[in-house]
């Protein structure tokens, strides 16, 4: 059975939804708090036995209820606990003061907080509720005691992550192990809160899933099981032209590697043809270096057009090594039809001449078009969101994705995909050795393979960079752009010889 509720993720301001229904729909949500407070208390035990003392931190809401409930489980399992109160805790509502006054152990002012060898900190003082950045007296307790590197398990989130963003605000806990409540938030699985969080603890407390599911959004975690069923199928009658044609820009004699990564990678992806699509002066130089992938001479616009009498060239890769300038925008609008896939000097050729681009891609329902950029290139085509600081990554991507009629792909350690119509996933299967110099460009023409074998673009996209993040993970540490390329494999294909 699939674990819809771990792929699936709920902002913050929809598990508040999420709470406020299951209490509505007669759920005693004291029990829920017990179910939370017990599965913190039974992870602290399970990973730090031999901890000498437990500080539970609880904070002012719902966080800090779970706190003094897991405080007192800890406490009647004989362990040394001492908790530590943010706020007058006599001001706790409902739920979180029936915690409190069920807490019989010893109880001080946070302020008093001293961490010490053989602590474990138990961070419970602000989770999903977190609605402001953090006052000084808080960010300093948090950094000192980041600094004198006492464990840390937190209760939904570190304090001071934002759940939606994954920003800390303007600091958090480094914690090693995060317990979270039925569904994992956007701010477990962005950067920096994936790393902040450690390793996290999914617990159901028992909220049914058609409540969450009434609340579920737009934003998922990129796996197989949102796009396998568009996959391309290999069956008995395939052969090389119902496999899809790739052609893949080159640039100049002296900038062609980076589009002959893009070329193996697509051929690799399974597109049954490749071209790479060359200017003159760079044909001998990709002949000697190509095998499988065949070169053709395309070398203005004129030309180009004529390339685009065949129909079967069913997906296009420009930017990879193909020089910024009015070339690769006269070359990328003139592919406003077809399915295309615009990375790197592609992307960069738009920059302050992006509106061009979006209006000639506006009318395509839906979009062929996908754009593969990274933070610096986001911020030349996206000017405006970029520097937007009240958005995290994934409001960027369906910001830009909506105002360019295009999926984005906002790379990183936690690319985002976005979708026109607000569709997000957040990819996680991407090993650090990853960022290396190529890369990009394979990824490019993964993405550019599927969609010639008719895969619909957010779907080619997002398996593309699951592809890419699988590939390195085969290759491990020490992977080159050339290993990657090598590396890539089609995720399912039908044998129904
Ligand atoms: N279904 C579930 O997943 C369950 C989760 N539980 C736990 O409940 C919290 C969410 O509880 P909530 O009370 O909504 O929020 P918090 O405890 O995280 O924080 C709210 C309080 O914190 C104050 N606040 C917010 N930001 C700041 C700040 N920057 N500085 C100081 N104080 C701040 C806020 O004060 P206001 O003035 O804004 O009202 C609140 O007092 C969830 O994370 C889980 O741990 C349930 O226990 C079970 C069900
Ligand atoms: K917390």
């Amino acid at each position: 059975m699939k674990q819809r509720s771990f792929y699936h993720l709920i902002t913050p301001a929809a598990m508040a939804a999420v709470d406020r229904d299951a209490a509505r729909s007669g759920i005693d949500s004291l029990g829920l708090m017990q179910k939370a407070g017990q599965a913190v208390s039974a992870a602290a035990l399970r990973l730090f036995p031999d901890a000498m003392r437990m500080a539970v931190l609880c904070g002012p809401g719902n966080n800090g209820g779970d706190g003094y409930i897991a405080a007192e489980a800890l406490r009647m399992s004989g362990v040394d606990v001492q908790v530590f109160h943010l706020g007058d805790p006599a001001l706790l509502k409902s739920d979180a003061s029936s915690a409190f006054l069920a807490y019989r152990g010893k109880l001080r002012p946070l302020a008093e907080y001293v961490p010490c060898s053989g602590d474990l900190v138990i961070d419970a003082l602000f989770g999903a509720g977190l609605g402001r950045s953090l006052e000084p007296p808080v960010v300093e307790i948090i950094e000192a005691i980041n600094a004198a590197s006492v464990p840390v398990v937190a209760v939904d989130l570190p304090s001071g992550l934002d759940g939606l963003t994954g920003h800390p605000r303007p600091v958090a806990f480094q914690a090693c192990h995060t317990v979270t409540f039925m569904a994992r938030k956007p701010g477990h699985v962005l950067m920096p809160g994936r790393a902040l969080c450690g390793s996290v603890e999914v617990f159901g407390i028992g909220i049914p899933h058609r409540i969450l599911d009434a609340h579920r959004g737009e934003v998922a975690v990129n796996t197989p099981s949102v796009w396998e069923g568009s996959l391309p199928k290999l069956t008995g009658s395939a052969y090389k032209f119902t496999r899809g044609h790739l052609t893949v820009f080159s640039g100049p004699m002296s900038a062609t590697g980076a589009a002959r990564l893009s070329a193996m990678a697509g051929l690799k992806a399974g597109a049954g043809l490749v071209t790479l699509a060359a200017p003159a002066e760079a044909l001998a130089v990709n002949s000697a270096q190509t095998t499988a992938v065949m070169v053709k001479e395309v070398d203005d616009l004129s030309t180009l057009r004529d390339y685009l009498q065949d129909t079967r060239m069913s997906a296009f890769v420009l930017g990879p090594g193909f020089g910024v300038g009015e070339k690769a925008r006269a070359f990328a609008l003139a592919l406003r039809d077809r399915k295309l896939v615009l990375d790197a000097d592609g992307i960069s050729s738009f920059k302050d001449k992006s509106q061009d681009l979006f209006a000639y891609f506006a009318k395509n329902v839906p979009t062929q078009l996908v754009m593969t950029p990274h933070e610096g290139e986001f911020a030349r085509l996206f000017p405006e969101i970029a520097k937007d600081q009240t958005l995290g990554k994934v409001q960027k991507a369906q910001a830009a994705a909506k105002c360019s009629n295009a999926i984005v792909v906002y790379k990183g350690a936690d690319t985002v995909i976005a979708s026109p119509d607000g569709a997000a996933l957040i990819n996680e299967n991407a090993p650090p050795w990853l960022a290396t110099a190529g890369s990009g460009d394979v990824l490019a023409g993964i993405i550019g393979g599927l969609l010639a074998q008719g895969m619909p673009a957010f779907e080619a996209a997002a398996a593309g960079v699951y592809m890419h993040g699988e590939a390195a993970l085969r290759v491990g540490e020490g992977l080159t752009a050339e290993d990657l390329a090598a590396a890539v494999r089609p995720l399912q294909i039908e044998t129904a010889f």
